[in-house]
C-alpha cells in the first residue's frame, strides 16, 4: 500500500522549525492548491496546505521536490515516498535542491503564470538566472535562500491572505532611492481567500554586511573583558559611533516612509484607547507570566501618564518590529530588513499608521537586550551588571542623539510616549521570551526597574 502525499506531509510538517503548532495534534491536513512547475525528473511542485489543530487552521507553503532517485545530499530533507502519475517517487523539501530552486529565478525573470501562481519581476530589475541557491541555516519562521552572492529569497512558510507589508515598503523605498533598504528583484504571489497574497520576496543580498545584533554583542563582550574602572569609551570595540549612525539611518527611513505613504495624527481620545490596549495586554501577559505582576505598577504609571497626554501624536508607516537583529551594516551604511511588523498580529494592524517612536522604543529595548543577554549564567554577573547598564545607557544615548540630529522628532512630551512604548514593548518581550526562550525572561523584566 502506498502512502498519499497528504499523509506524508502530516507526519513530516510537525518536525519543521517553521511549523507554528508544535506540541498540538493535527486534526486534519488538506492540500488546498498543488501546482506543478515542470514535468521532468526532478520535478518541482508547489503546495499550499491547510493544517487544522483544534479551532485553529493555518496555511503553509511547501515547495516539494519529486525524484525517482534520491541523492545522498538530499536525504536529510526527505519527506517520504509516494505515488505520482502512477510511479513511485521520493518527495522532499525542494528548498534544499538548487537544481529546482533555479526555476524560481527563471519564473520571476519570465514573469511566469501557472494556475494561481504568479511570478513577478520588480520594475527595472534584471535577474541573473544562472545563480545557484543555498538555504540559510538560521532559518526560523520563514525559509531564506541565498543565490550566489546576489539575491536572497524569503519564502514565507505560514501564509496570511493579503499584500505583505515588507514588499509594499521595500518597493516604495527602493523606488525613492533609499540608501537603507536592500532593493527588491522580484516576488511570487497567489490569490488566497480572494486576496492577492505574497508567497516569497527576492531582494539584493548584502554580501559583506554585519548583523547589528552580532556587532553589538562583540562590543559588549569587549567591555565585559575590560578591567573594571576603564570607561566604555576607552574599551576596545566601542559601539557608540555605530549606534549614532543607526539613529541617523532610522530618522532617514522614517522620513522616507512618511514621504512614500499617508501620514496622520491621533487625537487624545484615541491615545486613551491605545493606553487601554496596553493595559489589557499587560493583564493578559501577567496571566501568562505571573512574575510580571511585581512590575505592573511601573508599567501602569507610564501608561497613565500617556493617557493624560493632551496633545496630538503624529503617525505614519513604521517598521513595527525594530531591533538590532533587523539591521545590517554594509561598508556604506545601515540597511533595515524585515518591514513585516510584529509577527502574530493581523495584517491590517501591521500596516496601520503608528508613531515612529514605536521603532525608536524597539531599538532602545534592543540595546538593553544586547547589554544584558551575556549576563545570564555569567560567573561574574553581579559585578558586570554595572558595565551592562553603562553600555546600554551609552548606546541608547548615542542612538537618540543621531536620531534627533537627523531630524527625527523627539521633543517636549514625546518622552512620555517613548517611555510608555518602551514598557509596552517590554511586556510583549516578556511573553515572547516565556514562550520561546524562557531563560531570557529576566532581560525584559529588568526594563521595569
Ligand atoms: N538582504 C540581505 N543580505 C544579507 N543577509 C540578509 C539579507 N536579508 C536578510 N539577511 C540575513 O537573513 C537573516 C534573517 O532575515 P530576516 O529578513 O530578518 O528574516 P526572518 O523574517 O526569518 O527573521 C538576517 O538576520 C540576516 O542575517
Ligand atoms: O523574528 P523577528 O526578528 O521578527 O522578531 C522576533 O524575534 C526577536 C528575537 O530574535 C524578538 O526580539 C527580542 O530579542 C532580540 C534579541 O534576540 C532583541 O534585540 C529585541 O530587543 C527583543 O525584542 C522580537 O521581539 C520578536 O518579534
Amino acid at each position: 500500500m502506498t502512502t498519499s502525499l497528504q499523509e506524508l506531509l502530516a507526519g513530516w510538517i510537525t518536525g519543521q522549525r517553521w511549523f507554528a503548532g508544535k506540541g498540538r495534534a493535527i486534526d486534519d491536513l488538506s492540500v488546498g492548491a498543488l501546482t506543478e512547475l515542470g514535468q521532468g525528473d526532478p520535478r518541482l511542485v508547489h503546495a499550499i496546505v491547510s493544517v487544522r489543530q483544534g479551532e485553529r487552521t493555518t496555511r503553509y507553503q511547501l515547495p516539494i521536490g519529486l525524484r525517482t532517485h534520491l541523492p545522498d545530499r538530499l536525504k536529510h530533507v526527505l519527506i517520504g515516498s509516494c505515488d505520482w502519475d502512477g510511479r513511485p517517487v521520493w518527495a522532499y523539501d525542494a528548498a534544499h535542491d538548487a537544481s529546482l530552486t533555479s526555476q524560481l529565478l527563471t519564473g520571476m525573470d519570465g514573469e511566469l503564470r501557472v494556475q494561481r501562481l504568479r511570478f513577478r519581476k520588480a520594475p527595472g530589475a534584471t535577474i541573473d538566472t544562472s545563480q545557484r541557491s543555498l538555504v540559510l541555516t538560521a532559518e526560523q519562521s520563514n525559509t531564506s535562500l541565498v543565490y550566489g552572492d546576489k539575491y536572497i529569497l524569503k519564502l514565507f512558510r505560514q501564509l496570511t491572505p493579503g499584500l505583505n507589508p515588507e514588499l509594499e515598503v521595500i518597493s516604495a523605498l527602493s523606488a525613492a532611492a533609499s540608501a537603507h533598504v536592500a532593493r527588491p528583484y522580484g516576488w511570487i504571489e497567489t490569490v488566497l481567500d480572494g486576496e492577492p497574497t505574497t508567497l516569497a520576496i527576492m531582494q539584493e543580498y548584502l554580501p559583506n554586511a554585519g548583523e547589528g545584533w552580532t556587532m553589538a554583542l562583540t562590543s559588549v563582550r569587549d567591555l565585559y573583558a575590560t578591567a573594571a574602572g576603564l570607561p566604555a569609551e576607552d574599551a576596545g570595540g566601542d559601539f557608540a559611533a555605530e549606534a549614532h549612525r543607526l539613529g541617523v539611518a532610522t530618522a532617514e527611513v522614517h522620513r522616507e516612509l512618511a514621504a512614500a505613504f499617508p501620514t496622520g495624527t491621533i487625537e487624545p481620545p484615541e491615545i486613551k484607547r491605545m493606553t487601554e490596549r496596553f493595559r489589557r495586554r499587560l493583564e493578559k501577559a501577567i496571566a501568562e507570566v505571573p512574575p510580571l505582576a511585581a512590575h505592573a505598577d511601573v508599567a501602569c504609571a507610564a501608561f497613565d501618564r500617556l493617557a493624560d497626554l493632551d496633545e496630538q501624536i503624529p503617525v505614519q508607516r513604521v517598521h513595527g518590529d525594530y531591533h538590532l537583529g533587523q539591521v545590517m551594516r554594509t561598508t556604506a551604511d545601515w540597511v533595515v530588513l524585515d518591514f513585516e511588523g510584529e509577527p502574530g498580529q493581523p495584517l491590517a494592524e501591521r500596516r496601520a499608521l503608528d508613531s515612529p517612536l514605536r521603532d525608536v522604543a524597539g531599538m532602545l529595548r534592543s540595546f538593553d537586550y544586547a547589554a544584558r543577554h551575556l549576563l545570564a549564567g555569567h560567573p561574574r554577573a553581579d559585578s558586570l551588571e554595572q558595565r551592562a547598564r553603562e553600555w546600554a545607557e551609552r548606546n541608547r544615548a548615542a542612538f537618540l542623539a543621531g536620531y534627533s540630529e537627523a531630524g527625527g522628532r523627539i521633543r517636549g512630551r514625546d518622552a512620555v510616549l517613548l517611555r510608555a512604548l518602551e514598557l509596552a514593548k517590554a511586556v510583549y518581550e516578556v511573553v515572547y521570551e516565556a514562550r520561546n526562550r524562557p531563560s531570557w525572561v529576566s532581560i525584559p523584566l529588568a526594563a521595569f526597574g
